[in-house]
């Protein structure tokens, strides 16, 4: 029998589904005997762009290296497709389609930008089609590829956000999560950035965003969560988020 789902929505984004792709539950951690997390519920859908906004010190990239293993969950449940991940090491979570893009993009500075792309599929180094999803992150990304020999510390930092996101597809994730898209890059780096992220998205990647320009954030994605104190505090699409008088105050100013 076929698979009822459509995969393609008419624009030709992928067609968010009723079940979530990641669902995060109860979720508990922290480090040594400081608790940061308190029981985090929240639900990502196969085709959306969901950002987490939370001040400093909330929690968020503690969520994130929680998810991918990096953090140990104390309490909860992380579920990518159903399958549960919370207690899974770092590399089991990446072989099972939830690849991160940390803060600070991490890159090998003296390797070359085409080297650190191909670190992205470190877990399938003798896959056949690593050339064809070498070419596909730099169709994406036209500056990687007139870059592709230069080594990553000589590249821009909107350069090194692109390479640090493009490995992170290499990896053919099911959930790409970034942490701090946006972080010391000019405006015009970011725009180009949130227009590709678009575009991968649209071409079928499910992508969880934490981005400190809240109003970058809310362009971008389909729904929100707001993060206070190791709490998600409010969720929404972004129309509810930029209106809700909280985080007009506390992130918006205004
Ligand atoms: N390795 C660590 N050891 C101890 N405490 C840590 C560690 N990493 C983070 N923390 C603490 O955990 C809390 C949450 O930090 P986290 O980096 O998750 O917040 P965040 O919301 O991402 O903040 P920011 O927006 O400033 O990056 C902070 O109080 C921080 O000091």
């Amino acid at each position: 029998m076929s698979d009822p789902t459509p995969v393609s929505a008419p624009g030709g984004g992928p067609v968010p589904s009723a079940e979530p792709i990641l669902k995060v539950a109860g979720l508990e951690a922290g480090y040594g005997d400081i608790q940061i997390l308190w029981g985090v519920d929240l639900d990502v859908m196969a085709g959306e762009i969901v950002c987490l906004v939370g001040s400093n010190g909330a929690g968020k990239t503690t969520l994130l290296k929680t998810i991918s293993g990096l953090v140990p969950a104390t309490a909860g449940s992380v579920r990518l497709d159903g399958a549960e991940l919370a207690g899974a090491a770092p590399d089991a979570v990446l072989a099972a389609g939830i690849a991160h893009v940390p803060e600070g993009r991490r890159l090998f500075r003296t390797m070359s930008v085409r080297d650190n792309l191909l670190m992205g599929a470190y877990l399938r180094p003798h896959d056949a089609d690593l050339d064809a999803d070498l070419d596909r992150v730099m169709t994406m990304f036209p500056r990687l590829a007139e870059r592709a020999r230069q080594d990553a510390g000589t590249l821009s930092g909107g350069e090194q956000q692109m390479c640090a996101i493009g490995r992170g597809i290499m990896s053919r994730p099911k959930v790409l999560m970034i942490d701090e898209l946006s972080l010391g890059l000019a405006p015009r780096a970011v725009e180009l950035l949130s227009e590709t992220l678009v575009e991968v998205n649209r071409a079928g990647t499910t992508i969880l965003l934490i981005e400190q320009d809240v109003m970058t954030a809310l362009e971008i994605s389909d729904r929100g969560f707001v993060l206070d104190r190791g709490r998600v505090v409010m969720s929404g699409t972004p129309d509810v988020l930029a209106e809700a008088p909280e985080v007009r105050e506390a992130y918006i100013g205004a």
